[in-house]
């Protein structure tokens, strides 16, 4: 059961004003939110129109931007648009009469799926999902594939890649190129082979292909190891159009003869750089290259990441007059525009404690995705937080397939996962991400935080750090191009705030018909405790939403019954080392072992650092006996040193490069406070990664 964190500054009780300066809080920060949301479907708004103006599509070795040229396939495709509109404005029927203006969809919009050769069933299907025009990624890349261009396809996450290949192959095979080779008959060779790294993904990826392809009749199956490969292979003999599998599998079934590609129109690489992360590069090569003729095959590959292997995959493999469609690009930002991306100082040890509040406080009712560098400590931290449960490649197929249903489904709403759940996974409703650690690569944060956000929705990733790996933060922060707030872990008018409307609604939905039943022993217990009611009914609150306790919680990391302290000597404080010699002038050596995460502050004149909260009136009252030096709790973190770090250059136990670090701008200085505020690579064969 969790307990209350309370910051070691604040005081226990939760009084009126604090808890009015938390709502305030809190409204600021729903504010906050909603302005953010509103300015990121504003600019996705005006960045689709730009797109849709300017079709950001190159040749061989261009990434798009907006500044180029429209390649002449993009070009024809605007013209053939702006026909369109012209007719759909007269009112006038397609030549084909496929395609007509709909009601509910804004020709106005230039993206809208009448603007496109999407026929009129295809549509309906659409319709019926809420989908009414294109997304950047689809709008842009859409012509290039229907007129059969190779495509290298780059957006960020959760910006709907997958219809981006879905749409178009589908329209290809029935109405486009392909239309008058479509093969209907028994034991008929697949038309497309979508490759992804995971078996969930190629789940998800073949239940769009069936939802959109039943509308044309086009059969598809998906294929993934850990499965029976009985049934897959029955389906594939009886003939199939469209096959989604995972590499491994997928070989499998090449080696043994079950899949051939003489009828091969389309493959798909999706996620591929994952497919190198999860060692599956010899497998991909070896089924890419089992295509005899290739002119007669159009090669797709899409991500959110294009590390050099996808690069180099796309050289090899897709034809010299490829084109780019790369909505990132050069842009500072990879990951996505619609999330949150917040950095907790947090120490291991703690994390147990610290993640229930956050996910209180962050994910608004939502789903939250838990993401851990080990299957160790995902089962171990699910083992933790009550009502999650863990997804790791250690978990059988069948199992896992339960326990992502059930996450989708509502079941629980807490997965502590590896980077199995990284890539791909589109679950509805996912509020937050919390990251336990800075990921070794940058693109695992971009996937991992991706996961929320999707679809033009605003979301919250929280990425933990041990404080003295403070640098990792900032490597991150580099690469990806985010901005992170610097946040402490939530305190207790964060908490009491978001349990304490938990807790009332809760006691309010509780039927009349149990006062007669608990009268009695409400007045006992009453009588009994010397208590007012409202302290007792604050003490039923609590224990309403899982809370029997209030315990101390450090802001520097996150530790209970630990405190934050802030020395200060009147001169310039250059280093850790010399924060312990001053400390050692007052205090016992042996009590120095527990003096934590000694960071500096941003101005030089001091430090911070965490001591047991049972330590703290000896670690004041033996600075007041000591010249030159005060030490005082602090309510909220001061801006610290930001400083670059590489492992290994520890420069001593307390030396300063090893505790240097903290947010510059300061923890919580934008309102933190809680609210308001190796993996296996290259590696062939290895169908699952070791680590995850
Ligand atoms: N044109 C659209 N209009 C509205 N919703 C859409 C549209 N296209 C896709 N979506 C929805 O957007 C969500 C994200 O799509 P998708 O999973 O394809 O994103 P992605 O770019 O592949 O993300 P990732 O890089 O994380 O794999 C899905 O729920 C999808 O149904």
């Amino acid at each position: 059961m969790p307990s209350l964190p309370v910051a070691s500054a604040e005081p226990m009780a939760v009084d009126e004003s604090a808890s009015k300066k938390s709502k305030r809080k809190l409204k600021a920060a729903a504010e906050a939110a909603e302005a953010e949301a509103a300015s990121s479907r504003k600019k996705e708004k005006k960045e689709k129109k730009r797109k849709a103006k300017e079709p950001t599509s190159s040749d061989e070795e261009r990434s798009s931007t907006s500044s180029e040229k429209p390649a002449p396939a993009a070009k024809k495709a605007k013209k053939d648009r702006k026909k369109k509109e012209e007719k759909v404005a007269a009112g006038e029927e397609d030549d084909d009469g496929e395609l007509t203006a709909s009601g509910d969809e804004d020709p106005a919009d230039p993206n809208a799926l009448t603007n496109f050769r999407i026929s009129e069933p295809l549509r309906q299907k659409l319709k019926s999902k809420g989908i009414k025009s294109l997304f950047p990624i689809q709008a842009t890349t859409f012509d290039l594939v229907l007129d059969g261009h190779d495509l290298v396809g780059r957006a960020r996450t959760g910006q709907g890649k997958t219809l981006a290949f879905v749409l178009p192959i589908l329209e290809s095979l029935v109405n486009g190129t392909h239309k008058a080779t479509r093969r209907t008959d028994y034991g008929r060779p697949p038309s497309v082979l979508v490759l992804l790294p995971t078996r969930e993904l190629a789940k998800q990826v073949h239940t769009d292909f069936e939802f959109y392809g039943a509308t044309f009749g086009l059969s598809s199956c998906c294929v993934y190891g850990g499965s029976e490969y009985r049934p897959q292979e029955i389906t594939i003999r009886k003939g199939v159009d469209i096959v989604v599998g995972t590499p491994g599998r997928v070989k499998d079934f090449v080696q043994k003869g079950t899949l051939n590609f003489g009828s091969l129109k389309f493959r798909v690489l999706d996620e591929a750089d994952e497919m190198l992360n999860m060692g599956f590069v010899d497998d991909v090569e070896l089924i890419l290259g089992k295509v005899e003729d290739v002119t007669k095959v159009q090669t797709l590959l899409f991500s959110a990441t294009l590390p050099d292997w996808v690069r180099k995959l796309s050289l090899k493999f897709l034809k010299p007059g490829k084109k780019t469609v790369d909505l990132v690009g050069d842009e500072k930002l990879k990951a996505s525009a619609s999330v949150r991306h917040l950095a907790l100082p947090c120490n291991r040890a703690a994390r147990a404690q610290v993640i229930p509040d956050i996910i209180r406080c962050y994910s608004r009712g939502g789903r939250t995705i838990i993401f851990t560098e080990t299957k160790e400590s995902a089962s171990e931290l699910s083992g933790l937080i009550s009502g999650s449960r863990a997804l790791h490649g250690d978990v059988a197929q069948a199992q896992r397939e339960v326990i992502l249903a059930g996450f989708r489904g509502g079941k629980f709403l807490v997965l502590v996962a590896t980077n199995v759940a990284a890539r791909g996974l589109d679950i509805n409703d996912v509020q937050l991400i919390i990251q336990c650690e800075p990921p070794r690569d940058v693109e695992a944060y971009i996937h991992r935080s991706g996961r929320t956000g999707r679809a033009g929705n605003t979301g919250v990733a929280v990425m933990l750090f041990e404080p003295r790996y403070k640098f990792n933060v900032n490597r991150i922060e580099r690469e990806s191009g985010v901005k992170f707030e610097h946040i402490s872990a939530p305190q207790p008018t964060d908490v009491a705030q978001s349990a304490g409307t938990e807790a009332a609604e809760a006691i309010a939905s509780v039927s009349d018909s149990v006062i007669a039943v608990f009268r009695e022993q409400a007045e006992q217990l009453l009588n009994s405790s010397g208590m007012s009611a409202v302290d007792l009914l604050a003490k039923a609150l609590a224990k309403a939403v899982g809370y029997t306790d209030i315990k101390k919680r450090s802001l520097l990391s996150s530790m209970e019954n630990h405190t934050t302290l802030l020395l200060q000597t009147g001169r310039s404080v250059y280093a850790a080392g010399f924060v312990l010699s001053t400390l050692k002038r007052f205090m016992p050596e042996e009590r120095l072992a527990d003096v934590k995460g000694i960071t500096l502050t941003a101005d030089g004149t001091g430090a911070v650092f965490d001591v047991p909260s049972a330590e703290v009136e000896d670690y004041i009252q033996g600075a007041e006996n000591a010249a030159m030096v005060t030490i005082e709790e602090v309510k909220q973190l001061p801006p610290l040193q930001e400083r670059e770090q590489s492992r290994g250059n520890n420069g001593g136990r307390f030396g300063n490069r090893r505790f240097s670090g903290g947010g510059g701008r300061g923890f919580g200085s934008r309102g933190g406070r809680g609210f308001g505020g190796g993996k296996g690579r290259g590696g062939g064969g290895n169908r699952f990664n070791k680590r995850y």
